[in-house]
């Protein structure tokens, strides 16, 4: 699939209504950071906004809705970040949650031994690097590039690289990311497989609405393009998703809408089950 510019939401809220009258069931995906959290230079700070979280809370108590948080985050982390969703994939989708049980993928709970040791190394590497430093999320780990210095963020790859050849034992792989390189298993399974194992917990023909903000989105948007709808949070960029949000305030008001819409939808249900006619209030 190729990547165009992705359209911003405003100018396709008449396909996105269509597709939502549609049908009796969303699937709301959302990533974290970026999305529904604003960047912040110290991840531990960052916090979603409020009414996105509003919004997000809302929409979980709608029956029209499944809400899920995909997030390169530890499952753990995110989910002390959002309250609200009944669905969360963390580290990339290597670990999900959904029915109360959550599932970890086998190979990359094997190779979190690989993860511990290339950050113990990594961390020992950048000790005298004042924009560097290593977050370790035991399946997955990220090293955060804080200089704009573009020599530096390459000295910073390649010794990431280095380390992941020997200690990682060509099992592990790094991307980039927005200030980051994300390490992880080298295993095809991402932020897409997630979505799919997250469709299992709604009906087959539920809209599948994916928000986020980084590379690692991409395959999500791949994987819910074009009978759901991708949308890329930030500035125009090329991507899979078809759709486009500023920032997360922007993000918070679309979740607002959404809510709106939703509860339309449930009224609309509640009649169809008591027998009467089917009424579109959705505007
Ligand atoms: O998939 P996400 O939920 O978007 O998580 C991706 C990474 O997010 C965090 O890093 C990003 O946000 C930080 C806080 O705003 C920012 O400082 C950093 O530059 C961003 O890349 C998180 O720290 C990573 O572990 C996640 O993988």
């Amino acid at each position: 699939m190729s990547k165009d510019s992705p359209i911003p939401v405003d100018e396709q809220l008449p396909r996105i209504r269509s597709a939502l009258r549609e049908t009796d069931s969303v699937l709301l995906c959302l990533d974290f950071d970026g999305t529904m959290a604003p960047i912040v230079d110290d991840p531990s700070e960052a916090t979603p906004l409020t009414t996105a979280v509003d919004a997000v809370q809302s929409l979980a108590s709608n029956p029209t809705v499944r809400t899920a948080v995909v997030s390169g985050r530890s499952l753990a982390d995110v989910r002390s970040r959002l309250d609200g969703p009944s669905l969360f994939a963390g580290n990339h989708g290597l670990e999900i949650q959904r029915r109360g049980s959550v599932s970890v993928h086998p190979i990359a709970r094997k190779r979190s031994t690989l993860v511990d040791r290339s950050c113990i190394e990594l961390s020992d590497a950048f000790d005298s690097f004042d924009d560097c430093w290593v977050e370790n999320k035991r399946l997955t780990a990220t090293v955060h590039r804080r200089s704009n210095s573009p020599d530096r963020r390459e000295t910073i790859r390649r010794v990431t690289k280095s380390v992941l050849d020997r200690v990682g034992e060509g099992r592990l792989t790094y991307s980039r990311g927005r200030r980051i390189l994300e390490i992880s298993p080298r295993i095809p399974w991402g932020k897409g497989n997630a979505v799919e194992v997250l469709r299992r917990s709604v009906p087959a023909d539920s809209l599948v609405v994916y928000l986020g903000d980084d590379t690692t989105d991409e395959l999500a948007f791949e994987a819910v393009e074009p009978e759901g709808i991708g949308i890329l949070v930030g500035e125009p960029a090329p991507s899979r998703a078809s759709a486009r949000l500023d920032s997360p305030a922007a993000v918070a008001s679309f979740l607002h809408w959404l809510e709106s819409d939703a509860l339309a939808r449930s009224k609309r249900s509640q009649m169809n089950a008591v027998g009467r006619p089917s009424q579109r209030t959705v505007q």
